[in-house]
Formats: C-alpha cells, structure tokens, sequence
C-alpha cells in the first residue's frame, strides 16, 4: 500500500513568458487565468507551439514567469528564488518529461531508478507500494533499457511519484507507445489520482486519452481558449473579459472585424457588424 499523497490547488493569474532570442523574444504565453482543484486530473491540448509545453515548465517550477502569479497551494513560484524553486520541485511537483528514457537512468534497474529517486526515509518507505501499484513489482530487478516503451513510462512515473509530489506533471506521456501501452500508462495516471490523490496535469495530442479526461483545457496562441468538459467544448471567459472565439467561427470572420454585442433575454449575441441587417439578425 502507498500512503496518500494529498493534492494541491494550482492558480494563475496573468501568466506571460518570454523567451529572449536574438532580434527579440518569442512570447510563449500572453495571458493565462487557471484554476485547477486539489486532486483534479486536467489534460491540456493545443496546437503545437501554442505555449502547452512552457505552462508545464512553469507548473514545475523549472523558471519563473516572466509576469503574473503562479500558486502551488499556498506558494506563489513567481516570488521564488532558484533554491526555492529547487525545492518545491524535489518535493511538491514533479515532471515527467516526454520520452520516458529521458527521465529514468537506462542502465539501472527498476528499482534502482526508484531508489535513487528516494531522498528521505518516507520516500525510501515509499518504493514498494509504488513498484506495486504500477504492475512493477515482477520488473524491479530488469535493467530499464531492456523494458518496453509503456513498462519504462509506468516506471518513469513510478520514479517521479518517490518524493511524495502532491502534482504530478506528465509532457506527452502517451506519445510513441501502442494502444495497449497507451492504455496502462493512462490507467497508472488515473491512480496517481484516484489512490493517491495527487493533482495531474498532462499535456496530449492524443485524441483518445483526451476523451478521457473529464476536463480539458485547450492552449491557443498563448493562453487558455476553451475547456472541454464531459464532451462538451466552451470557450473560457479571461480576467480581463476577453475570450477566444472557436477556430470555425473565427474562419467565418476576418480579424479587426467589428462585433456587435447585443444582450437579449437568454445572454447575448455577438454579431460581425458588417452582417447586421436594419433588422438586427445575429449570426
Ligand atoms: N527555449 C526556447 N527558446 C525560444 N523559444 C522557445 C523555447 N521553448 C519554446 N519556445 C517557443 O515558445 C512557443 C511555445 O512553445 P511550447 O513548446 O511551449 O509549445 P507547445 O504547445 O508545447 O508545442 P508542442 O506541442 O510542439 O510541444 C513556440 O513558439 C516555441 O517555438
């Protein structure tokens, strides 16, 4: 048995990173509001290069935002230096990294790699109960270089889970494997949530596993543009009033379009204002 690890509520408000490059910087995130409860398991899709990947960074603590406020539980990282930082990663929030050779030492065994990963007897007491947990227990002593590509992602987040993280972060943690591994791996992420009770977030491309999760959250250009919940797709309303509006309904007009908002009995209606009638017809 694995004791509970006991999630933590995630909140952002305003987050903006910058990444400097020569000529100027690329602006990966411009704006992200986020609520994530204690215990929730969210996945975050998005096209690629909308910003999916810096989020998690940021949730891991890995560098600060270039601006806004980003708690973990009680703890804002904005406000962290880089030991801080540090040490919220080594206990609080661990990553796991896309690719799982990446985050395990290929060479060792399992349950090396689980060892190695303990830092205090609590997280020592912890091993058994994880490689348990995970189907690990008849692969402890396989070298993990010789493990399938699902058996190493179930040790690698075996291996994240040591410490006694309260979130878990996981990068594309399906990416490369086939349906059934896939699906272990989706089930071993459900148990950190379920048994465990730690906070998951992970990133997807994989329209199966997103069908999955009971909320999803969808990065385009740099902040949250729309949630997904039990099937249903809505766009998010941001701090400042502004929202997304869906790709199909943005093809239908072209940008710097003016929009009329009209307020009726059952909400409002936003109307391109070129279209409007003398009648006033919507969309
Ligand atoms: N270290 C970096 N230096 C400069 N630009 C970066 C760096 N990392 C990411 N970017 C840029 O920031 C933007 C967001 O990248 P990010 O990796 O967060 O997107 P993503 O949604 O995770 O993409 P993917 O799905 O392809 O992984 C992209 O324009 C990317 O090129």
């Amino acid at each position: 048995m694995t004791d509970q690890l006991g999630g933590l509520p995630l909140r952002l408000e305003g987050v903006v990173h910058l990444y400097p490059i020569p000529g100027g910087d690329v602006v990966a995130l411009r704006g992200v509001d986020l609520r994530i409860q204690a215990g929730e398991i969210v996945g975050l899709l998005g096209p690629s290069g909308m910003g999916k990947s810096t989020l998690l960074r940021l949730l891991a603590a890995l560098y600060p935002p270039s601006a806004g406020r980003i708690w973990i539980g009680d703890t804002d990282i904005a406000q962290l230096g880089p030991r801080g930082r540090r040490k919220l990663r080594g206990r609080t929030v661990s990553l796991v990294l896309q690719g799982p050779a990446v985050n395990l030492l290929p060479y060792a065994t399992v349950e090396q790699n689980l060892a190695f990963a303990a830092r205090d007897r609590a997280s020592r007491h912890r091993v058994g109960g994880l490689l348990e947990l995970f189907g690990l227990g008849p692969l402890r002593h396989r070298v993990v270089a010789t493990l399938s590509g699902g058996q190493q992602q179930r040790a690698a987040i075996a291996t994240a889970l040591v410490p006694g993280p309260r979130v878990l972060l996981a990068d594309e943690p399906t990416s490369q494997l086939d349906h059934e591994a896939r699906d272990d791996v989706v089930r071993a992420l459900f148990d950190v949530q379920r048994n465990l009770g730690a906070t998951v977030v992970m990133v997807t491309h994989d329209p199966v596993v997103a069908r999955e999760l009971p909320r999803l959250l969808t990065i385009r250009d740099g902040r949250v543009g729309a949630e997904g919940r039990s099937g249903e797709e809505f766009a998010v309303l941001g701090e400042d009033g502004t929202i997304q509006l869906p790709p199909h309904v943005r093809a239908m007009i072209p940008p710097h379009s003016l929009l009329r908002v009209r307020v009726i009995d059952e909400g409002f209606l936003l109307e391109p204002a070129d279209h409007v009638s003398d009648q006033g017809d919507g969309l």
